[in-house]
């Protein structure tokens, strides 16, 4: 079942977010991605891997993977955020997550959540997730 996953990490953390999916690369290869923009580029440099890049994350692109959110299409979120760094856009961030748990979308912001999470999708426990595609027409192309 191909899921829809949002990658997203903000500056300090791009390196770590393009490790991390690097190393997942084969789990990540059966899933529809999505990305802020800059992450998107530095993901799609390194891997082999099509990731749908929506604006960067100051002019819009977390409200636009938001928007997925809010309309249950988004199965799973990575978000790499800065603890230590103040954004800009910090709203649209905060609203983001708000979303999520609006959903209940599976949300990891640190690394080592971000690594049971993929690992749990490897395995399977993210079919539950079909019962709502199925009421998605389009989500899961
Ligand atoms: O700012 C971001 C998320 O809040 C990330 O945006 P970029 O991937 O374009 O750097």
């Amino acid at each position: 079942m191909t899921m829809n996953i949002a990658l997203i990490a903000h500056d300090r953390k791009k390196d770590e977010i393009v490790n991390f999916v690097t190393a997942y690369e084969t789990v990540f290869a059966h899933h529809k991605l999505f990305a802020t923009g800059t992450t998107g580029t530095r993901i799609m440099e390194k891997t082999q891997l099509s990731v749908h890049r929506f604006m960067s994350g100051p002019l819009g692109g977390d409200q636009q993977i938001g928007a997925m959110v809010a309309t249950n299409e988004m199965d799973l979120i990575i978000f790499l955020r800065d603890p230590l760094m103040a954004q800009p856009h910090e709203p649209d961030i905060i609203a983001l997550l708000r979303l999520c748990d609006v959903q209940g979308i599976p949300c990891a912001t640190n690394i080592a959540t971000a690594e049971i999470l993929v690992k749990a999708l490897d395995r399977g426990d993210f079919a539950w997730r079909e019962l709502v595609h199925k009421y998605k027409p389009g989500v899961d192309e």
